[in-house]
């Protein structure tokens, strides 16, 4: 588990010499006076006290109290600076991990379970650092000492203080490891419960309309109790090894009394060693409660510290080459594409050809693989095998952000942060006011963002809630276009907007993607009959490709969508 630490918070050997070091100064100042009182003791009793020795014992109690000052302030410190410094090294790869895995398994993975790793875990961790283990070893140190220091004094005495060790210890392993199970489920349960917070806050507007306010649906209320009762349980369960411990280490207070007595009586043993041993165990087995409470806090800390850990382990995109390829033209190819989400394939050696500069429409039923496509060409997902190459050059080879640089997408469901609309618009680009104008303009959404209170300065609500969806539509196309990548991908970026809205942002697209390869996905034919290129896909199974009129020969998949589609124009409301 030590190792554990160190490789997650980051910290070097010296962090951690010093922080034992002022514990071991720290428990020193504290445990030399005792002795040194006893040794006082010892002196007076004495038929002719020395005044020199007097002198030694009470200067080393005053430079054990005056060194004490430094060691807690000394301890405070170093505790303090480990313990965020290790928080922020946690969070920092957490984050850096986040940016590294797949975005598809991101998105996979609940939000409640990340954010209470990111926050809880790694808050958890540096409460343990600085607190439970540094008093962890602040008192280990001080039982040492003392036990150390006794053993010199009387051997028998201090073993007849330990009689209960071996019992409390085996006793307070075996409990903690009982309890193991009820403190996953208690993560488990934190985790369910904050998911379905997320979810009842993120559908709140769904949730209402459905009269389900309270989030009946989401079973809120159950998982509440779940989480209380997993609290009460682990708690409970909790709670039963340090008391054992205690228990158990303590008969050896009585141990001590009994066999001191039985020495007294049979003259092996002085008054004033049987005194020093009833003062010094007070010392003793008060800090061992605590002790055994910050253990079974420490076995705590192991469960976050493995719930970092694996967040830590999540597979990340692989990057086979350190530097980026040249990438001087921008046709995409799949090259026998095999990609399944789980078990079953979705792709299986699927090979086709988006042209440079042309546009590329990819039509099908509903889950035939046409959004999975795109998000292979964003390098959402990482292909299990075959290549897709821009340009001739392969997706795997290259990283992240220079992908970024090449391909822009507008997806239906667009999403704002909470900030300005300047802010969203340029994404951290310098761009000048003369080219925002313009662009936004292009996009449709100049005289809207114009008749705002604030203009650009506007700030959008989390998720863009303070702006409709035609909107935050030429928001996200104007940002596209800002961007000006040479690859655009839309996946039905015009689904869900009313005529008056489309035509707007027809004229918007047409903007984007002039002189673009360009790939899109629509459920509306009409849009696709004007397409370089259109991909029928079926079930992960490329039927045919061509152009309106030969797809309306050959393809029955295309005939059957374009009856549907018309069929559908038929309904009235
Ligand atoms: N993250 C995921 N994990 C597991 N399976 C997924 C995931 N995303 C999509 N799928 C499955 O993969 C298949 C293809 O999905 P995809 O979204 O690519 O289809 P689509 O053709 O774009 O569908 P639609 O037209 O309805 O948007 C579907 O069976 C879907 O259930």
């Amino acid at each position: 588990m030590f190792k554990k630490i160190i490789r997650l918070s980051g910290c070097s050997g010296t962090t951690i010499v010093k922080n034992i070091a002022v514990a071991i100064l720290d428990a020193t100042t504290m445990v030399v006076p005792n002795f040194c009182i006893f040794f006082i003791l010892m002196e007076m009793l004495e038929p002719e006290p020395s005044n020199t020795k007097l002198m030694i014992y009470c200067a080393l109690i005053a430079a054990c109290l005056v060194a004490r000052l430094f060691s807690v302030w000394m301890s405070f410190i170093t505790h303090s600076s480990f313990s965020s410094g290790a928080g922020y090294t946690m969070r920092g790869n957490l984050m850096d991990k986040l940016v590294k895995i797949p975005l598809g398994s991101l998105l996979s993975m609940d939000l409640g379970t990340i954010n209470n790793t990111l926050l809880k875990d790694v808050e958890f961790s540096e409460y343990a650092l600085s607190h439970v283990l540094s008093y962890m070893l602040g008192i280990s140190c001080v039982l040492l000492l003392l036990m150390a220091g006794l053993f010199v004094v009387d051997w028998r005495l201090s073993l007849s203080m330990l009689i209960g060790f071996p019992v409390a210890i085996s006793l307070f392993v075996w409990l903690t490891k009982l309890t193991q199970k009820g403190k996953r489920r208690l993560f488990q349960s934190s985790d369910t419960l904050n998911n379905s917070i997320f979810e009842f806050i993120l559908g709140i507007r769904v949730l209402r309309a459905h009269g389900q306010a309270e989030g009946d649906m989401l079973a809120l209320g159950e998982k509440m109790k779940q989480a209380r009762d997993a609290h009460l349980k682990y708690e409970m369960g909790a709670s039963l090894a340090p008391a054992a411990f205690v228990i158990f280490s303590e008969v050896g207070f009585a141990s001590l009394i009994l066999f001191g007595l039985h020495a007294i009586g049979t003259q092996t043993l002085s008054l004033s060693v049987f005194l020093l041993f009833l003062l010094v165990s007070m010392q003793f087995f008060r800090p061992l409660t605590q002790l055994a409470i910050l253990l079974s806090q420490f076995d705590y800390f192991n469960v976050s510290l493995n719930r970092i850990d694996e967040l830590l382990g999540e597979k990340e995109l692989e990057n086979k080459h350190s530097k980026d390829p040249q990438v001087s033209c921008y046709e995409i190819e799949f090259n026998d594409i095999c990609f399944a989400y789980e078990e079953a394939p979705l792709f299986e050696k699927v090979n086709v050809v988006f042209p440079e500069q042309a546009v590329t429409a990819i039509v099908g039923p509903s889950g035939s693989g046409k959004s999975t496509m795109m998000s292979l060409i964003a390098r959402f997902w990482d292909t299990d095998n075959g290549n897709i190459t821009i340009g001739g050059q392969k997706i795997s080879e290259m990283s992240q952000s220079k992908i970024a640089q090449h391909v822009s997408m507008v997806f239906q469901d667009v999403y704002l942060f909470d900030d300005t609309i300047y802010n969203n618009l340029v994404m951290g680009q310098d761009i000048s006011a003369e080219k925002l104008e313009r662009v936004c303009r292009q996009a449709q959404c100049w005289e809207f963002i114009q008749s705002l209170p604030n203009g650009l300065e506007t700030v959008v609500g989390e998720g863009g809630t303070r702006l409709s969806g035609g909107e935050k539509q030429r928001i996200s196309i104007a940002r596209a276009l800002l961007k000006d990548a040479p690859i655009v991908l839309l996946d039905e970026a015009t689904a869900a907007l009313d005529s008056g809205n489309e035509v707007l942002i027809h004229s918007a697209i047409s903007a984007l993607i002039k002189d673009k390869t360009v790939i899109v996905i629509t459920h509306n034919l009409s849009s696709v009959i004007k397409a370089d290129k259109i991909v029928v896909l079926v079930r992960g199974e490329i039927e045919a490709v061509g152009v309106h009129d030969e797809l309306m020969r050959i393809s029955p998949t295309y005939q059957a969508l374009w009856s549907d589609q018309l069929k559908a124009q038929g309904w009235q409301i």
